[in-house]
């Protein structure tokens, strides 16, 4: 997989090269550029905002650089640059995906979805946002997708892109190495995850659970989902109507 983020702060992507996911770069498991838009820009003042039309507060980043720059990194058809998506392979087309507070909501379900694709570009905006023209624009030969990762208003789209970048990135094969399967992680099984122990047996006072300490796979692997489904109703209800609950998970939530 290739990841390019265009910036007016590169380094705000710095975290892209470190720890894990520093080394699933170094192992070649994902290429990663990350490119200043003022590169693209065409004047002395390097400028990449202007005032909305319509008026209104603040500034709306300019169609004009960053079309240049998405041209750049993903040549138009006819330019000897990626041409529309293939019918035997739709994620054969660079996805664009352009952090915005207006954006679908980024899932577990989409880092999976994205983990497929062979080529991602992320687009961070400042200011109000980008110009819609180019969002518009890239959707003829792009696959794009407007992003929000909360119910909450960031400065810009960068930490956003952090978010996305690692929670994609540790799901390509030979990421988190031995770890066990993704398909026991949080929301995997559509549940939030129970509280985890380790060492010392006694903390402050404060024991580890007994049954964590017994042997018994089968009763752990019991307490570990009511704990799990204990959490879920407590702190997200919503995921529990579309969770599979057995018979013995419903005993657990009745109790
Ligand atoms: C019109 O309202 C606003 C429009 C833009 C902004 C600042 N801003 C500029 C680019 C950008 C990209 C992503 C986000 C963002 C994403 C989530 N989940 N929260 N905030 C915020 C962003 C603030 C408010």
């Amino acid at each position: 997989m290739r990841l390019d983020v265009v910036t007016v702060f590169p380094d705000y992507l710095a975290p892209l090269r470190l720890a894990l996911l520093g080394r699933a770069v170094d192992r070649g498991i994902v290429e990663v550029g990350v490119h200043d838009l003022r590169a693209w820009t065409h004047d002395v003042h390097k400028s990449v905002d202007d005032t909305p039309f319509g008026g209104g507060p603040g500034m709306v980043m300019r169609p004009t650089v960053w079309g240049d720059a998405l041209d750049d990194l993903v040549p138009p058809a006819g330019t000897g640059g990626a041409t529309g998506s293939t019918a035997s392979d739709p994620d054969s087309r660079p996805l664009l995906i352009v952090p915005t507070p207006a954006g679908r909501p980024f899932s577990q379900a989409d880092a999976h979805r994205y983990a497929r694709r062979r080529r991602i570009v992320f687009a961070c905006g400042r200011y109000e946002g980008i110009d819609q023209r180019v969002v518009d624009e890239a959707s003829e030969r792009m696959d794009v997708e407007e992003v929000s990762i909360g119910d909450y208003v960031l400065i810009g789209g960068e930490v956003a892109v952090l978010v996305i970048a690692e929670a994609v990135v540790r799901l390509l094969p030979g990421v988190l190495g031995n770890r066990r399967s993704h398909e026991e992680d949080s929301f995997s099984d559509g549940l939030l995850e129970g509280p985890s122990y380790t060492r010392p047996e006694v903390w402050r006072d404060r024991p580890v659970p007994e049954v964590l300490k017994s042997g018994d796979h089968a009763r752990i692997a019991r307490w570990r989902r009511d704990e799990s489904l204990r959490r879920t109703a407590e702190r997200r209800p919503d995921l529990l109507r579309r969770a599979a609950l057995g018979a013995a998970d419903l005993q657990t939530l009745a109790e």
